[in-house]
């Protein structure tokens, strides 16, 4: 996937740093002419902070070549060195989920003209603040999906099928297997899996579950997607409340917005059926969770599936934690090696595009 994506992108740039190729060479080497004039005291033109000690190697390589970077060397990364180091740089990988806001904008200064993130949810940055001073902002969408996907699937097994609840059986001497009737869960086989948010991990997940001979995909999106990807996927575009009252599975895929959150409510889990299995690895404010806490323990729905919660950390003490029919993953749906060095590439790339103007390879808006 990544290799498309970035082949896709070496038809326009080529060369390490992802600089050269028609237009972009000249416009590079003036932009590196003048950048030396103004910082005679280094070769590299541009300045760019990442945020994170722990970038994979593949992202600083490709930055190194061309930036002079600073590290944010603190782990977890400390917000007081991160407002220090800022100061004057040209660009930023951001690389964890902190609030990315006018604080850190303010602290950077006004020459700043190049961020990305490494993740594909945005919804800690503080959008309006970035749109109005002009910044172009990346992040790293589709790199992840099928690593989500991937998750996804384990969850909606585990979740459909008692792993957890199994795994506490033997724990505590209770492995009751003469009942015939014992730990039964619920068939992937011939359901109905219900996307809320279908993009790239929602696609992403429906692809795979094809493999498990399902009846139908629904999906809610504010716009449809294209009619052979709905063919291939057999996949249909339906409202909320049918999405809800017809699938035995339904998969949170949506990004966390104004209009998405809370939205996994106790009005929408009573409508759900009583079979239902509830799979969350968007983000966790999408769900209301002491309803989720509610339908979970009144048995309204079956069981939920959570690689997301609010907050993360989840406190130990919670009380979703106490519950049978849940599973909780702490929010590790794109970790993975491959998946992380990807993420990495993708920022460096979309970081130096925006220092030289360049369109990014995933802009966020
Ligand atoms: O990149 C993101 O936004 C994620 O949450 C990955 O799981």
């Amino acid at each position: 996937m990544l290799n498309r994506f970035i082949s896709l992108s070496a038809l326009i740039v080529k060369g390490s740093c992802g600089f050269q190729g028609p237009g972009l060479l000249s416009k590079r080497q003036s932009l590196l002419k003048s950048g030396a004039k103004n910082k005679t005291m280094s070769a590299k033109p541009f300045k760019v902070l990442i945020t994170h000690p722990e970038v994979p190697q593949s992202g600083i390589d490709l930055l190194n070549e061309n930036c002079e970077l600073v590290r944010v060397e603190s782990l977890p990364p400390k917000r007081s060195e991160l407002l220090q180091k800022i100061r004057g740089v040209d660009g930023i990988l951001w690389g964890g989920h902190e609030a990315l806001n006018a604080e850190v904008l303010d602290a950077a200064g006004p020459q700043l003209k190049s961020i990305s993130t490494m993740s594909a949810g945005i919804d800690y940055v503080d959008l309006d603040e970035v749109k109005r001073r002009k910044i172009p902002l990346g992040h790293t969408p589709t790199v992840l999906d099928n690593a989500v996907a991937d998750l996804a699937v384990g969850l909606l097994i585990a979740a459909g099928r008692r792993f957890h609840e199994g795994r506490k059986k033997i724990e505590t001497g209770n492995w009751e297997n003469y009942h015939l009737n014992w730990m039964l869960g619920q068939d992937v086989r011939d359901s109905v899996v219900g996307f809320y948010g279908f993009g790239g991990i929602g696609q992403a997940i429906a692809k795979r579950l094809s493999g498990f001979d399902i009846d139908q995909v629904l999906y809610t999106t504010r716009r449809r997607i294209d009619r052979e990807t709905e063919k291939e996927l057999n996949a249909k575009k339906v409202e909320f409340n049918e999405l809800l009252t017809k699938s035995d599975f339904v998969v949170i895929a949506a990004p966390l917005t104004a209009a998405t959150q809370g939205v996994f409510n106790a009005t929408a889990f009573n409508k759900m059926k009583n079979t239902a299995v509830l799979i969350n690895i968007a983000r966790g404010k999408i769900v209301n969770q002491n309803d989720l806490y509610d339908a979970l323990r009144s048995n309204r729905i079956f069981a939920a599936g959570l690689d997301v919660v609010d907050p993360e950390p989840l406190p130990p003490n919670s009380k979703l934690l106490t519950l049978d029919n849940i599973i909780i993953l702490p929010h590790i749906g794109s970790a993975t090696n491959r998946t992380r060095s990807d993420m990495a590439t993708i920022a460096a790339h979309n970081v130096l595009r925006g220092l030289v103007g360049e369109r990014m390879l995933s802009p966020a808006y």
